[in-house]
């Protein structure tokens, strides 16, 4: 079993999807792929989607660059799927990252603080509101293109549970999603996902896939409370996900802001800009943004700390 750090390691979740966090401000600790899926572990280990390690920007490789263009970005996220496996971002982990620095004394921010947390995905903004957190997830693309999104498919992907391949949209958030529109929250709480879907075409890096169902739209005030006439219009989608590198999630918010862009499209014009996506772990609030920014908002919770043996 890893040798943990001194603080040991602590277990936190973002609507379900959760994370053994680590500080390692030096970036001392050489976590490898069976480390993190030893961590990962349900039942050997202490069990997580994905292992999240805390280094000071200085201490990863091209820290001083990256300081020296953003040097309020302090903190470098180090996201690992349960497997071990990289990926370029995780929308519910951010979250979670920066609770888990400011409950470990890392970090002095405060409501309404914007706290920029270096990724691979970039530098992000996460905003800090009385009991959630607002990240500006950067800018998202259509691998396909314009034609992928005004034909809104460009991917076939096969379900277990489904008697025939869907067609499904590809979008980078930037790590790799296909989201597949299926008929009603009946065959979405149907389909088998403790088998991976079958999407063609699979990128080399493999490919998160999230199912959805268009739930509408509902109105609310400009402060939020739901008014049939209010100017406030949300879309709502249902989702559950397959994510590379772990398998069927509670939750991804990366994910999240797939499947509300993929519904948006899929509407055309005039579809709102803000959803609320209903995932099995809870909700999650995507505003799209222009220039093709997209923004995730949602809780963050730390559960326990663990110590070595
Ligand atoms: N749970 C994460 C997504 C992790 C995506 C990862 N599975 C990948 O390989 O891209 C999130 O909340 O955005």
């Amino acid at each position: 079993m890893l040798s943990l750090p001194p603080n040991g390691v602590v277990k936190g979740h973002g609507t379900g999807n959760d994370f053994l966090l680590l500080a390692d401000p030096e970036g001392a600790l050489a976590l490898t792929e069976a480390d993190v899926a030893a961590l990962s572990d349900r039942h050997r280990g202490l069990g997580a989607d994905g292992v999240i390690r805390a280094v000071r920007s200085s201490a990863i490789a091209d820290g001083a660059s990256l300081l020296e263009e953003h040097p309020e970005a302090v903190w470098f996220m180090d996201y690992r799927n349960a497997d071990g496996s990289l990926a370029e971002m995780c929308g519910n982990g951010i979250r979670v990252f920066v609770e888990f620095l400011r409950a470990e004394g890392l970090l002095d921010a405060e409501d309404g603080d914007v706290v920029p947390v270096a990724t691979r995905a970039g530098v992000l903004p996460v905003r800090i509101e009385t009991d959630r957190y607002a990240v500006d997830m950067g800018r998202w693309s259509a691998p396909g293109g314009a034609e992928a999104l005004e034909a809104g498919f460009d991917a076939s992907v096969g379900v277990a549970g489904l008697d025939s391949p869907r067609p499904g949209l590809r979008l980078a958030l930037p790590n790799p999603h296909v989201v597949v529109a299926l008929e009603d929250v009946a065959q979405l709480e149907s389909i088998d996902l403790t088998k991976p879907p079958r999407v063609d075409p699979l990128g080399e890096g493999g490919t998160n896939v999230e199912l959805v169902v268009a739930l509408g739209e509902q109105r609310f005030d400009a402060d939020g409370t739901p008014n049939a006439e209010g100017e406030r219009v949300v879309g709502i989608v249902r989702m559950r996900v397959h994510e590379r590198g772990v398998g069927e999630t509670l939750s991804c918010g990366t994910g999240a802001c797939a499947a509300a862009l993929a519904v948006r499209a899929w509407a055309g014009a005039g579809a709102p800009d803000e959803w609320l996506v209903l995932v099995p772990g809870g909700q999650l609030q995507v505003r799209v943004l222009p220039e093709d920014h997209v923004e995730l908002s949602g809780p963050a919770e730390l559960v326990a700390r663990a110590i070595s043996m």
